[in-house]
């Protein structure tokens, strides 16, 4: 086994991205090489049916690997299987072989395949369709699905391609179409089931637990064979997903090439200056375009992921813009890719992908799960994906041929990122964390269990499955609100609609925003309706395939927002007001002067305006709107400080150590200083806003400032904190508002979720706590686990939060420590020193009672795990 070598294709390819920049600006803060692996081959079991194992040969799949064999003999065997291996390890062959065989040994079986995304829907059904074995009648069933088709399908498909979205609102509400299928299903095969994480997760646990009893219903129990990106504790999560118990296999015995992976910080335009006059840093999106131009030039195939739809267009547009200047035909060679594009405009891209006709592909994870894009020489990741588990899949896609390749992580200027290129060995020696999903989430439990009663009526021996207690409390509330009917018998939906068309699995609140063009009354796309006013408010810009739009008119009642093409030279930037209030307190600790409480709260947000903004990242004005408050009820993490504390600081025994105000202290408090008061009654747009929140929604998100700020290049300045004892009163909100965005940051680490599903408000003095408080909150209805998972670990949690904003040397705060992307103000008032004091303050009080269960709680992710891939 060896690593890939200084003159191989890999390092060739590091060498053109770098090539230009100066040794004292090389952005490269780390290399490393991981080994080649070679294969480990079992023989064809004895199960399989020739005509199945020739096709599977005929495709060039000439033995099984060891894992495909085993996972694929206990499935066989009727066990309900997870295989957790990396990317490319042939997940695909281990559902096929059962399945296939199956649909041969007994002509009217039948198998359904479900995929969290249309385009690996796709893409599974023509590999099935390619093996070309005789009577499978693969189809696929999807929103796509013209029609006429679906007949065909509910009567002769024998093995049915879908998504969570089509068994829950097409399949499930109308089983009695589809009784032929469901009485000889044989096997149910979730494909990449690690994406389903967080509230749509939760959703599609209780969507498994429907399809298991309806199937049960007309005499059927299909094996479950679920397919997952390496996880830690595959087997339970598998069974917190099915319902039920699985085997787990983990041990991959598929060969992978050599990679080197190169973390990247962008370099600080000097030139420039940011948001509240911090130093310019180049975009991680503009940077990686910069980085697709050169690799495009050399000739390799690349992946770009950026994290945002918008992102995405943005960074092909650099790249094409770089590419034009040294020849034009090469620009033809870049595009962009994302979900919202019309399914004729993904398919086409796709296949010029996997054709070569395309050589660079900027998109969003769309493209993440499982497309069997092969041969891939460069990944290029744009901002850490917010799970490790994606960042393995993501980067997997190089050197899938078994070739050298190469992977760089560019880090956006935000605080995990930095974190992550400062300290590599928390990205490429940290074990794949647990994905989180809580399927007695009330929110998602109440119309689960509608559906399930419109299915079928629900009866007591049903409850189990569906969370047993928890289930029934929901039932009766149901039950008194009239939507159900309790009889002797069970629970009965009382109306003929079907509530599945009301439940949205996806957990983005309701029915997507079309994007039309108001000339042409062409769609352009779609977007999340929590996301609809922050991202296609009156007057934002929005960009689809490269084309410009600004948006005259959202109708939120009809989910329209009617957009004309133009290019303005400025882009937008919404502002939000957000407001929190607690309903219900479910743990509360307390430490002296600091409580720390998990529990249920009501987050009221509404957009106020946008900035409009220069490409330089230079404010040309702030443009006032009216749009209608938003409420999200959902679970929060909390801390509270006394103002005694907060004016003291923490006292000296506290074990960590702390440091006397400083220089860069200083200035930063001189900034805030002065400033006044939030005002929590009556937020104006043109005011300091009490709650300095996040947008719940995972947007898309900004990167068009192609600027964003930081100072200095984020190692210790002199490995001590800076802050003093305790903190003037004229500095509180800007040292909490600071240390909240920061800790948002950093909770992705802990919890498998990314900043874009939490938000957090801070405020130096809350109604509902009497005092100075930090709130991180879930972004979900109901919550999806996450701040009950900061909680849990709330002391490695503050601990690395304190750490990644000392380590900054940034004088008074940036986005790589406390500027958010997403603040709903500006990123201001905010005082880095400050919020250092703050955590100083909250660390010390929680270590001075190291007796609490706060203290024995390790980093989430030390799970014991399997290896990354
Ligand atoms: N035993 C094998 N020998 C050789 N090639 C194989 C074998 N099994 C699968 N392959 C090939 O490996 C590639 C990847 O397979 P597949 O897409 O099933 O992997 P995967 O694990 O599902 O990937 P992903 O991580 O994208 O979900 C395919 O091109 C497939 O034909």
């Amino acid at each position: 086994m060896s690593g890939p070598t200084d003159s191989g294709r890999a390092r060739q390819l590091l060498r053109r991205a770098t090539a230009g920049i100066p040794e004292r600006r090389n952005p490269v803060t780390h290399v490393a090489d991981l080994p080649a692996r070679p294969a480990r081959f079992a023989d064809w079991p004895d199960w399989a049916p020739r005509e199945v194992v020739d096709a599977i040969r005929a495709c060039g799949v000439e033995r099984p690997w060891a894992h495909q064999a085993e996972a694929a003999s206990l499935a066989w065997s009727g066990s309900d299987v997870v295989v957790a291996t990396g990317t490319a390890s042939g997940k695909s062959l281990v559902y096929q072989l059962p399945v296939l065989s199956a649909l041969v040994a007994d002509r009217k079986a039948t198998a359904l395949y479900l995929a969290p995304t249309k385009a690996l829907g796709a893409d599974q059904l023509r590999a099935v369709d390619d093996l070309g074995v005789d009577g499978v009648r693969p189809a696929s069933y999807d929103g796509d699905t013209p029609l006429p088709e679906r007949d065909w399908v509910r009567q002769h498909a024998r093995w049915v391609f879908t998504n969570p979205d089509m068994l829950h609102r097409g399949i499930l509400s109308a089983h009695a179409r589809w009784t032929r299928f469901f009485r000889k299903l044989r096997y149910v095969v979730v494909d990449e089931c690690h994406s389903y994480r967080g509230v749509f997760g939760s959703h599609v646990a209780l969507l498994l637990r429907r399809l298991r009893r309806v199937a049960r219903h007309y005499g059927a129990d299909p094996v479950f064979v679920l397919a997952s990106a390496t996880t830690a504790e595959p087997a339970a999560f598998a069974e917190r997903l099915t319902g039920g118990p699985c085997v787990a296999v983990t041990d991959d015995a598929s060969p992978r090439g050599a990679r080197t992976v190169a973390l990247w910080e962008p370099p600080l335009l000097e030139e420039l200056a940011g948001e509240n006059g911090a130093p310019v840093r180049r975009s991680a999106g503009a940077e990686a375009g910069r980085i697709l131009a050169e690799l495009v030039i050399e000739g390799a195939r690349t992946l770009v992921f950026v994290r945002s739809r918008r992102g995405a267009e943005l960074t092909s547009l650099g790249a094409k813009r770089i590419l034009s200047e040294v020849d034009s035909k090469l620009t033809g060679l870049v595009a962009a890719y994302r979900a919202g594009y019309l399914p004729e405009e993904r398919r086409s891209l796709e296949k010029a992908l996997l054709g070569g006709t395309l050589l660079g592909v900027a998109t969003t994870n769309a493209l993440e799960l499982g497309v069997d894009i092969a041969g891939l020489d460069a990944v290029v990741l744009a901002g850490y994906p917010g799970t490790l588990a994606s960042f393995w899949q993501q980067s997997g896609r190089a050197g899938r041929s078994g070739d050298e390749a190469l992977v760089v992580f560019v880090a956006r200027d935000d605080p995990l990122d930095t974190y992550l290129v400062h300290h590599p060995a928390a990205l490429l020696d940290r074990p794949v964390e647990t994905a989180v999903l809580d399927p007695a989430n009330p929110y998602v439990l109440a119309p689960q269990l509608a559906c399930a009663a419109a299915e079928l009526p629900l009866t007591t021996a049903d409850l189990p499955s569906f969370g047993g207690e928890a289930a029934r409390e929901v039932l009766d509330d149901l039950v008194a609100e009239k939507m159900l009917r309790r009889r002797p018998s069970g629970w009965y939906w009382t109306t003929r609609d079907r509530p599945q068309h009301e439940v949205d699995i996806r957990g983005s609140g309701g029915d997507q925003v079309a994007v039309v063009e108001a000339d042409t009354s062409r769609l352009l796309g779609t977007v999340d309706p929590g996301a609809a006013c922050g991202t296609v408010h009156p007057g934002a810009v929005y960009l689809h395939q490269g084309t410009s739009y600004v948006v005259d008119e959202l109708d939120l009642e009809h989910g329209l927002a009617l957009v004309h093409q133009e290019n303005p030279e400025w882009n937008t930037t919404p502002r939000e007001v957000i407001d929190i209030a607690v309903l219900d307190t479910v743990r509360e600790e307390h430490y002296g002067g600091v409580r720390v409480c998990l529990g249920e709260v009501a987050v009221t947000s509404r957009v106020v305006g946008y900035l409009r903004r220069l490409p330089s990242g230079e404010v040309l004005d702030h443009v006032a709107l009216d749009l209608p408050e938003q409420v999200l009820r959902t679970r929060a993490v909390w801390y509270t400080i006394s103002d005694e504390l907060l004016a003291n600081g923490a006292a000296p025994q506290a074990s960590h150590e702390r440091a006397p105000a400083e220089g860069p202290a200083i200035a930063a408090a001189g900034r805030s200083a002065g400033e006044p008061q939030p005002n929590n009654e009556s937020p104006s747009p043109g005011d300091a806003i009490t709650s300095r929140a996040e947008p719940r929604e995972h947007s898309d998100e900004l990167l068009a400032n192609g600027a964003a700020s930081r100072g200095g290049n984020g190692s210790t300045a002199n490995g001590r904190a800076p802050g003093g004892a305790g903190l003037d009163p004229a500095r509180i909100p800007g040292a909490l508002h600071a240390a909240e965005h920061a800790a948002i940051g950093l909770l992705p680490l802990f919890a498998t979720c990314d900043r874009w599903d939490i938000g957090g408000v801070s405020t130096a003095l809350h109604s509902d706590t009497g005092e100075a408080t930090v709130f991180v909150h879930d972004g979900h209805p109901g919550g999806a686990g996450f701040a009950d998972r900061g909680f849990a670990a709330l002391v490695p949690w503050l601990a690395a939060t304190r750490e990644a904003i000392v380590s900054c040397e940034c004088p008074a705060g940036c986005p790589s420590c406390v500027q958010s992307p997403k603040c709903g103000n500006g990123n201001d008032p905010l005082d880095k020193a400050g919020a250092v004091t703050v955590l100083d303050i909250v660390l010390g009080a929680l270590n001075r009672d190291a007796s609490h269960g706060h203290m024995v709680v390790t980093q989430a992710a030390e799970d014991p795990a399997a290896k990354t891939g």
